[in-house]
């Protein structure tokens, strides 16, 4: 490995473009060696003003290109597991966004191939885990302070969804990050899911089922429930309050500047992801960085992608069907250690 790490970025649209800048800007002990996507003039865009970035529409050229020694997949979910296969055949370490891949299966094929390599060499793009309010309350929850943790109550809610956003994607693609805080708050498997459904909002497209309701269940009997609005129109609001036997605990209200003008004073609320949680997206970046330096993986790995494949496909289940559906995980690999305990149990 040189001084640098040398990264493969597959995938240069609104993530990727980000994550090469912060790769570029941000983040130390890392250089951007390569950005593979189909579409040539996104690449083009993403490495503008960068030197020594090879270009590249095929994946598998952008992964064996010089320099490179890592991977950082932000192309669209249907795209990540065959590149992770690419990347664990070439032994390459892997931050993947969100999620491992859309289907439980697709996940689990996933898994299985890390496990048959017997190293750990992907994490999964969970970036909550590394936002400092998340962290706070995983730590505060861990410390038994307020007792067992009995219910999470999450808000999700973007300004708009993008044009081609199904009402499926409320559930694999913006819940799946409420599904891997709860498991790793809580320190607990969700166990079944139901969804309901209010009418929907007057501002969502024609067909979408938007907002929806979703509570999730987990194996120590405590609750989670979600509401997901993606066409709010007002805002970038991710919340959650955990209330435990002897206190609750609420984050996502941020105070920031206070601004009075014409007769109102307030906040100015985020408008999307990339500024809410810029600072998470940072700290999980230099976090994978650094573990890929000393050939670790610190962050949410393999076993976190394919559980929260697998609950978010019973949610979708529960979304068609109106039934509480019943998740079911296969057997947890060795390979990635005991389940996470919450000392608050
Ligand atoms: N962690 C987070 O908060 C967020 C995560 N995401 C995730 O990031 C990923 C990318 O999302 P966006 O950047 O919003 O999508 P996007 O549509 O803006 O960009 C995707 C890019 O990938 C390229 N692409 C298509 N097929 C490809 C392939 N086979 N290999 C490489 N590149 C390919 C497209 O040409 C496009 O430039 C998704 O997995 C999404 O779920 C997206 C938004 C926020
Ligand atoms: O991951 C993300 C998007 O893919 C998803 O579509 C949004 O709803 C989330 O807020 C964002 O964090």
């Amino acid at each position: 490995m040189g001084d640098l790490l040398g990264v493969a970025v597959l995938g240069a649209g609104h993530m990727g473009a980000d994550h090469v800048r912060r790769l570029d800007q941000v983040v130390s002990g890392a250089r951007v060696a390569a950005v593979g996507d189909p579409e040539a003039a996104r690449a083009e865009d993403a490495v503008a003003g960068l030197d020594g970035v090879s270009l590249h529409t095929e994946m598998e050229a952008a992964l064996d290109a010089p320099g490179v020694e890592a991977v950082l997949i932000a192309s669209p979910g249907p795209a990540h597991e065959e590149a992770l296969l690419a990347a664990f055949a070439r032994g390459l370490p892997v931050l993947c966004e969100k999620p491992m891949a859309p289907d439980s299966m697709g996940a689990l094929r996933v898994m299985e191939a890390e496990v048959r390599l017997g190293r750990r060499l992907a994490q999964i793009g969970f970036m909550r885990r590394y936002d400092a309010e998340y962290r706070q309350l995983k730590a505060l929850l861990d410390s038994g302070r307020l007792g067992r943790p009995l219910m999470l109550h999450c808000t999700h809610r973007n300004v708009s969804s993008p044009p081609d956003f199904t009402s499926e994607m409320l559930i694999n693609s913006s819940v799946s990050h409420e599904i891997d805080a709860a498991r790793w708050l809580l320190g607990q498997e969700l166990t079944a899911v139901t969804v309901l459904r209010p009418r929907a909002s007057a501002g969502a497209p024609e067909g979408l089922l938007d907002p929806q309701f979703v509570l999730f269940e987990t194996e120590q009997a405590a609750l989670v429930d979600v509401e997901v609005f993606v066409n709010c129109g007002f805002g970038y609001e991710v919340r959650c309050e955990a209330v435990c036997e002897a206190g609750s605990a609420r984050i996502g209200e941020q105070h920031t500047m206070l601004v009075t003008t014409r007769g109102t004073a307030g906040e100015e609320v985020p408008q999307d992801y990339l500024v809410r949680f810029a600072d998470a997206y940072d700290r999980e970046v230099q976090a994978w960085v650094d573990a890929t330096r000393q050939g670790r993986v610190t962050g949410p790995g393999a076993w976190d992608g394919y559980a929260a494949s697998v609950v978010a496909e019973a949610g979708v289940a529960a979304l068609e069907s109106g039934a509480r559906t019943a998740v079911t995980l296969a057997p947890r690999p060795e390979l990635y250690g005991p389940a996470g305990l919450c000392h608050a149990r």
